[in-house]
């Protein structure tokens, strides 16, 4: 599957290279806003002048960007984000002077990252809202040969103020499955445990510059998998939940990891001892309740506090630290519906809502009578 997706995408990016125009913005298209910065250029609300079309104009400076790298990520989004919660081009790419530009369907809402800040957790029917347009996004990617491997909320955009249709976006780090690259460590809970030999090279090379060694580190290479995606998707269900992330980093110095992978590691082994006990009696046929009975036994550690169990096995299956053993994205279809709270979380956010908002009424009522004493004169 790997090499004709690659191959396929390279033949796209060599034939655009040869007709690639070059325009003057404020000539075809009425800039309206900035939608967002990244490392790579800024993104531009814009309107197409003769046909009134808005979009996204993605802006990346030619001075630090390779034009193969302007046309992988421009086909790759034109050609292959054909799912409804992907972002997809709209055929018009061009260059500028200064800059590559190239034009995608626009989110006018802004994006996820917005939304796990200002709340302490995002109500869990929505989380399960978006994580399933997430699965279906990230499978139809994989089907047809490709990884992101950049999923997180900035690059999650909003196509209405309520999260009922999200789009995942940025494809400049999505790569042919199969492809090898390098293990680059970057200090996030995204970045997969199996990127942790990365961060040794890394030190190892600090080490060497510092007393003067010229030997180089070599470098450490991985192979592009699904499984990279499915713990991004694992991650990013957790800061939907509770407004923030698991751990620091995804390493054996990390104590918020360590306390995840004990607890994950003495899951492993009552699973293994389970499989091998025959099932008598009564059948309890409700798996919540056995679920229950299980995590009592084995409690997550503190930073899943009033997670269900449901959620905790869905963690167990995209957050499984060796990759291959990892749960596909797909899998998140079977865990919607029932609970990913606890229903003594479910209270406590529910009152913590009424409070904020009695507050808020409290203070636009205080507001108001303010206004009446300034009116008649008494202040
Ligand atoms: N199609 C779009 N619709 C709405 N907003 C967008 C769109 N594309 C990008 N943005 C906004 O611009 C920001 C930066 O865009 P993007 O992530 O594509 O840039 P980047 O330079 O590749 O970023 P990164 O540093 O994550 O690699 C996003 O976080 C988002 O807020």
């Amino acid at each position: 599957m790997t090499a004709p997706a690659a191959q396929e995408l390279d033949e796209l990016c060599f034939l655009s290279a040869q007709s690639m125009p070059s325009l003057k913005v404020s000539k075809h298209f009425q800039v309206l806003k900035l939608l967002g910065e990244g490392s790579y250029g800024k993104v531009m609300l814009a309107v197409h002048r003769k046909r009134g079309t808005p979009m996204a104009l993605k802006f990346f400076p030619r001075q630090s960007t390779s034009l193969s790298s302007f046309l992988r990520e421009y086909n790759l989004s034109l050609s292959y984000c054909t799912h409804p919660s992907l972002t997809r081009a709209l055929g018009i790419f061009f260059s500028t002077p200064t800059y590559y530009v190239f034009a995608q369907q626009a989110g006018l809402y802004g994006d996820l990252y917005s939304v796990v800040v200002s709340e302490v957790g995002v109500d869990e029917h929505c989380v399960q809202r978006v994580m399933s347009q997430l699965s279906g996004a990230v499978t139809h990617l994989h089907s047809l040969g490709f990884v992101h491997r950049d999923i997180k909320p900035e690059n999650i955009f909003l196509c209405d103020s309520a999260c009922r249709w999200v789009k995942l976006g940025d494809f400049g780090l999505t790569r042919p499955i199969g492809s090898t690259v390098r293990a680059v460590w970057y200090d996030s809970p995204f970045c997969t445990p199996e990127v942790e030999l990365g961060k040794e090279a890394e030190k190892e090379m600090e080490r060497r510059q510092n007393e003067g060694i010229e030997e180089e580190v070599e470098d450490i290479w991985i192979t592009v998998e699904p499984s990279i995606d499915s713990w991004a998707l694992g991650i990013l269900a957790y800061c939907l939940l509770t407004g923030c992330f698991p751990w620091g980093e995804s390493t054996h110095d990390d104590r918020g990891y360590c306390r995840y992978k004990e607890w994950f590691d003495r899951e492993a082994e009552k699973e293994e001892k389970m499989r091998g006990v025959e099932w008598g009696g009564e059948v309890d046929t409700d798996v919540y309740t056995i679920m229950e009975k299980n995590q009592k036994d084995n409690p997550p550690p503190s930073q899943f506090q009033g997670l269900s169990p449901l959620v905790m096995s869905l963690f167990k299956e995209l957050l499984h630290p060796e990759p291959k053993h990892r749960g596909s994205p797909e899998e998140i279809l079977s865990y919607l519906g029932g609970p990913w709270l606890m229903e003594t979380e479910r209270e406590e956010r529910k009152k913590a809502e009424e409070a904020e908002k009695e507050a808020r009424k409290i203070k636009e009522g205080a507001g108001v009578e303010e206004l009446l004493r300034e009116g008649r004169g008494e202040r």
